[in-house]
């Protein structure tokens, strides 16, 4: 069991004032009163739907032995050892990395932001790292994983507690590295804060979780602030043909790259096809057949590419490694019919941008007779304003399009769904139904299809789960597209 003077998880904190023992021993972490409990120092957090400080005076009699706050509650316990501080998630960050033994410092840790293609390129990195014969870690929407163990996740990057565990059990498990997905919350609640970072991967920015940043501009600095915090031994790679690529790297301290389709880089490719077995590149006067699908995923080989260069490994072995690879899992997932060959794919595209990048893939890749048939909805409580966009270019880009419920979450399907209408426009509309239940939806577009057709089922991707009214429910896109096809003799 762990167990630390608080003083010496405080090393790092700005502290603005303290009361009572600041050597009172510390064996537990939490964000959470509802885990409160002698030798634990719980952090009050300032969340979006309530305020962790309300929590305070109630945890400590439950035999709390420290508070960190942003606000000192008016009666204070002489037993419990009250910190204050001026941000909680940012104090927490790095009492997470102490109480842990700074494990990031053990490992090279390379972190992945961007809105779409963190999971391929954090999944890409680690099996890579694991074929160069590393031990690694991951941490991403899928899965986290150490070497081969996999260990379920709930959030794609996790709150500084879980997140130090977890690399903390990577060290000990012998990992020497470690790929993570940082999403734009984990910057913005201070999830990362108090990691060394060996590398940061820029990917993209494009419309996506408005609802909690408020605007696009501080979307971008949320993704942009994992860079400014990068030190000087770490490198910082991002995507030149990306319209934020270079604004990413404006203020790092970081040894800067890029990676390009397009133009001049340090990582440089250029597309020679991009077929239906997979991509063709050329790089460095070599062409290369790799085996993942769509331009998107040419950059998120480049990033991969460039990382594993960047941390010193040989470019050739690399490539030929990559060659082989395939995607993280509900990433263009094909799931082949029986007697009319329709290829379905599972998708988790759940922007506008991933959207269109995977319809467009599709049309790229298809033989001309080949319809496209489209089964897409949007997550409830999250961003609305991707629903109407993305009805919108399924419509456009599809042949046909069956608009059905994804996570309704706490909201109701039939709103979501008459947002997402609200983006179709004539001549478009005649090719939209409206099919709430997401089984019946995927049942519709099997029924549509023709031999050979192709049923894109987007949104979901890997997720083995349908969560509404906060009930999560079985559901598997890509099992339910095979059975949709056996049941109906397709
Ligand atoms: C919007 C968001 O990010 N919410 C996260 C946040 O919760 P919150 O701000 O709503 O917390 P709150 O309910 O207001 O409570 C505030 C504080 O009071 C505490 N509390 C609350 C009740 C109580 O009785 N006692 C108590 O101490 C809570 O533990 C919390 O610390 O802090 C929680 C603890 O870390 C997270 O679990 C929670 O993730 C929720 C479940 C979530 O859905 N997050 C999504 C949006 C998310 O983080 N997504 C990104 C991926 C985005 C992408 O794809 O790019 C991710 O990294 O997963
Ligand atoms: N580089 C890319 N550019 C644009 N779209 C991409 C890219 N890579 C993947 N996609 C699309 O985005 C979807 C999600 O990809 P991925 O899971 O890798 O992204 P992510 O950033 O991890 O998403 P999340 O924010 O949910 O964690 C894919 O299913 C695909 O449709
Ligand atoms: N990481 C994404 C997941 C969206 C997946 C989609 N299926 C949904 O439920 O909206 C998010 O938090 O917005
Ligand atoms: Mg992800």
């Amino acid at each position: 069991m762990i167990s630390l003077p608080l003083f010496s998880l405080l090393t790092d904190v700005n502290v603005l004032a303290q009361h009572g023992p600041t050597d009172v021993p510390i064996t537990g972490l939490t964000l959470d009163s509802r885990e409160a409990g002698p030798g634990v120092a719980f952090c009050a957090l300032r969340g979006t739907a309530t305020d962790g400080h309300k929590f305070i005076e109630g945890a400590v009699e439950k035999g709390l032995a420290a508070v960190i706050c942003e606000e000192l509650p008016a009666v204070l316990n002489p037993a419990t050892a009250y910190v204050l501080v001026a941000d909680s998630a940012e104090a927490l960050g790095h009492m997470a990395a102490a109480f842990h033994g700074h494990p990031s410092r053990q490992l090279t840790l390379v972190g992945v932001t961007g809105t779409n293609g963190k999971t391929t390129c954090a999944t890409l990195l680690h099996k890579l790292l694991r074929e160069l014969g590393y031990h690694a870690g991951l941490l991403s929407t899928v899965q986290n994983q150490i070497d081969e163990e996999v260990i379920p996740a709930t959030h794609t990057t996790p709150d500084a507690i879980r997140l130090n565990a977890l690399l903390a059990r990577m060290v000990a498990a012998g990992c020497t590295h470690a790929c993570m997905e940082v999403s734009s919350h984990a910057v913005a609640q201070h999830r990362i804060t108090g990691l060394r970072f060996a590398g940061g991967i820029f990917t993209n920015l494009t419309h996506d979780h408005l609802d909690y940043h408020g605007t696009f501009d501080n979307y971008l600095k949320a993704k942009k602030a994992f860079f400014d915090a990068l030190p000087k031994t770490a490198f910082a790679l991002t995507n030149a043909d990306d319209k934020r690529g270079p604004v990413m790297l404006q203020n790092t301290a970081a040894r800067r790259a890029t990676y390009s389709l397009r133009g001049a880089a340090d990582f440089r490719a250029k597309l020679v096809a991009n077929e239906v077995h997979g991509l063709h590149l050329e790089i460095d006067g070599r062409e290369i057949l790799f085996r993942l699908i769509g331009v998107f995923n040419a950059y998120n080989l480049m990033a991969v590419y460039g990382a594993a260069v960047l941390l010193g490994e040989d470019p050739t072995e690399v490539l030929t490694i990559l060659s082989g690879l395939t995607t993280a899992p509900g990433r263009f997932e094909p799931v082949v019919s029986g007697t009319q060959s329709i290829t379905g794919i599972i998708d988790y595209a759940h922007t506008p941008d991933a959207l269109e990048n995977v319809l467009q893939t599709l049309h790229e890749i298809r033989q001309p007779s080949q319809h496209i048939i489209t089964v897409v909805g949007c997550g409830g409580n999250r961003d609305a304003a991707k629903r109407p966009i993305m009805a919108n270019l399924a419509a456009r880009l599809s042949n046909k399009v069956i608009l059905t419920s994804d996570n309704p979450r706490f909201e109701d399907p039939a709103e979501i769904l008459a947002q997402m209408q609200a983006g179709v426009t004539a001549p478009d509309s005649a090719k939209v139904q409206t099919v709430p239940d997401r089984r019946a939806a995927i049942e519709a577009a099997v029924r549509l299809a023709g031999p050979h057709d192709i049923v894109l089922v987007a949104g979901k991707g890997h997720e083995n789960y349908q969560e509404i009214r906060g009930v999560k429910t079985s559901f598997d896109d890509k099992l339910v597209l095979a059975e949709t096809f056996a049941a109906l003799g397709k």
